[in-house]
């Protein structure tokens, strides 16, 4: 079964509580309206409110929550949280009103303590980084369910509650969300769940009231400077996952020099993971093999291997991830020996990935990979991956995001250049930004980089990556970075549904190749 579409998964049942209760449970909370008012939950947005929900009215970038709290009135909240300059427009719904100083920062707790994830939830293990998040989430629950543990997951993809899919909004969601999503958890019996922490989670509060047992880093490289100006800013949004407030102990890689710095002023119990055997890491992470599906790896601490296997995603990178997952699921309390009986028996790390280096292409035809990856690091290391198992030569073809950062494009354009063999610039996510002017940043920025490299330029994205079948045959390879997973474009703030997986499947065929069987309904493992 595909995902599926929700807005707001809750619980089956949530014990009511009254604003007094609540009240007492988190400080500084002023109530004005009837204390024995009860509610049954807590929503930070009317999409996805239910009623008898305490609606959390909050200060946002466009505009003020309390803006829709007659909007939450007429959808049944029973109570709403504002701070002051909200107060006006909730007491005119005549609903009860919690006051604080900053909702935001409240979120968390009231959502623990409504949700009861305060007092119970899974073992939890959380991944932050650039790149990599997705994959390492993705691969902690694989080998959660290899070792028949009833797990959960929350990531970019899709949030994942034992059998249950979900389609995911945002990379981790607001705290509401989060700890209304650990109380379905502990509803369904699950035992331990891997979450995606993004640096704007971390700065908008939405993992308050949440300490992992153990965190992870992946690694910093240029991304979000729209949202944080600097890579010293970057980093410091990420540290408070290192920190009792969020985390217990700590698995942090050092292939990047955030991960060495991080690893240094870590302020919980910290390991450290790395590929480069210089680096005297407490965890060696080898690639022992190298195939367009499939990456062997050695793990090992103090020169002994604790896990040789595999994962089936090409890329040594994403044997980087798989190191770090399985260390991390070790300093949780999880057997190793346990872990490598696991995977030896099931013939590796047994999972889909959706939409991460994705082979869309059969054995016989060009190698066509579908790729997330939307930062010259992404590019660098997928572009070397998918060379490594190219004999002829590699077609890159990708877009940028528009509204998104937009001084890490001449380094994605060069990133390309510099991995591929002919470039095809086409449009991404245009959003409220004009496509041709950011293909032309891009455009101007790989020529000047090397002049004389065969760049194009093909608006439509369809038409791209027919362009790029025109380019390649067997023995060849295709990377599409850019849109991996995701079923949609957004164009000028309208979501038009769109695959780059089923049009490059489409484009293969058209070409007299063949594509792979789709294996977005073969993820129930
Ligand atoms: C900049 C940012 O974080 N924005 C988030 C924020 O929106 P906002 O502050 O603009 O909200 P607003 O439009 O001013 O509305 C104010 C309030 O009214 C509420 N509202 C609004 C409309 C309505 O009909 N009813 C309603 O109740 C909203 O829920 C909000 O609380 O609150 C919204 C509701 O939760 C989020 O959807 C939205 O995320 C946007 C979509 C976003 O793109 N965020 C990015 C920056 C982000 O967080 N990305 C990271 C991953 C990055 C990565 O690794 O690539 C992530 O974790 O996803
Ligand atoms: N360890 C890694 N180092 C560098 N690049 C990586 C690594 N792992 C994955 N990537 C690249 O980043 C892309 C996105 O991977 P993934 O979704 O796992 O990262 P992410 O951190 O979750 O990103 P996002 O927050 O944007 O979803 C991949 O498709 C690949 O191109």
């Amino acid at each position: 079964m595909p995902p599926v579409e929700t807005h707001g998964l809750r619980p089956e049942s949530v014990r009511p509580r009254s604003l007094g209760e609540l009240a007492a449970a988190v400080p500084a909370i002023q109530v004005r309206g009837d204390l024995d008012t009860t509610i049954s939950g807590v929503a930070v947005s009317t999409k996805d409110l239910r009623p008898g929900e305490l609606f959390v009215a909050i200060p946002g970038a466009n505009r003020h929550g309390a803006e829709f709290a007659a909007a939450a009135a007429a959808a049944g909240a029973g109570a709403v949280l504002t701070d002051e300059a909200g107060f006006e427009l909730a007491s005119a719904t005549g609903l009860p009103v919690l006051i604080v100083d900053s909702p935001r920062d409240r979120l968390g707790d009231v959502a623990a303590a409504v949700f009861g994830t305060d007092v119970h939830r899974p073992k939890l293990f959380a991944v932050t980084g650039t790149n990599g998040k997705t994959s390492v989430v993705h691969m902690i629950e694989a080998i959660l369910r290899q070792l028949g543990i009833p797990s959960g997951l929350s990531s970019t993809a899709e949030r994942h509650v034992r059998d249950l899919e979900v389609v995911s909004g945002l990379t981790t969601p607001e705290a509401s969300e989060l700890h209304a999503l650990l109380a379905l958890m502990n509803e369904a019996g699950v035992e331990a769940a891997a979450v995606e922490v993004s640096a704007q989670a971390l700065s908008r509060h939405r993992v308050d009231g949440v300490v992992f047992d153990v965190v992870g880093f992946t690694n910093l490289s240029h991304d979000h400077l729209d949202d944080y100006g600097t890579m010293t800013a970057y980093l410091d949004a990420k540290r408070p996952l290192f920190t009792p407030q969020h985390g217990s102990r700590a698995v942090v890689s050092l292939d990047t020099p955030a991960g060495a710095e991080l690893f240094a002023t870590s302020g919980i119990p910290a390991e450290s993971i790395s590929a480069d055997p210089a680096a005297a890491a407490d965890w060696l992470i080898e690639v022992v093999s190298r195939e367009p599906g499939r990456t062997g790896f050695r793990l090992s601490r103090s020169g002994q291997t604790v896990v040789e296997s595999s994962v089936p995603v090409l890329g040594d990178h994403m044997a980087a991830n798989a190191g770090l997952a399985i260390a991390m699921l070790i300093a949780g309390g999880v057997d190793g020996a346990g872990i490598a009986a696991a995977l030896g028996r099931d013939g590796g790390i047994r999972m889909y990935l959706p939409g991460r280096i994705e082979k869309v292409s059969d054995d016989a035809s060009p190698g066509v990979y579908v790729d997330f990856g939307h930062s010259p690091d992404a590019f660098a290391k997928s572009l070397a991956a998918v060379r490594a198992v190219t004999p002829g030569k590699v077609v890159m073809v990708f877009g940028a995001d528009g509204d998104r950062d937009k001084i890490k494009r001449p380094d994605m354009a060069r990133a390309a250049v510099d991995g591929s063999d002919l470039l095809i610039v086409t449009d991404h996510h245009p959003r409220f930004e004009d496509p041709a002017s950011i293909r032309a940043t891009l455009v101007r920025a790989a020529r000047e980089h090397k002049p004389g490299f065969p760049v194009l330029e093909v608006a439509d994205p369809k038409q791209a990556i027919r362009e790029a079948m025109r380019h390649v045959q067997p023995g060849d390879s295709i990377l599409w970075a850019g849109p991996g997973h995701q079923n949609y474009r957004d164009i000028e703030g309208v979501k038009t549904p769109y695959s780059a997986k089923a049009e490059a499947r489409a484009a293969l065929v058209e070409h007299g190749f063949g594509a792979s069987e789709n294996l977005a309904t073969a993820t129930a493992y």
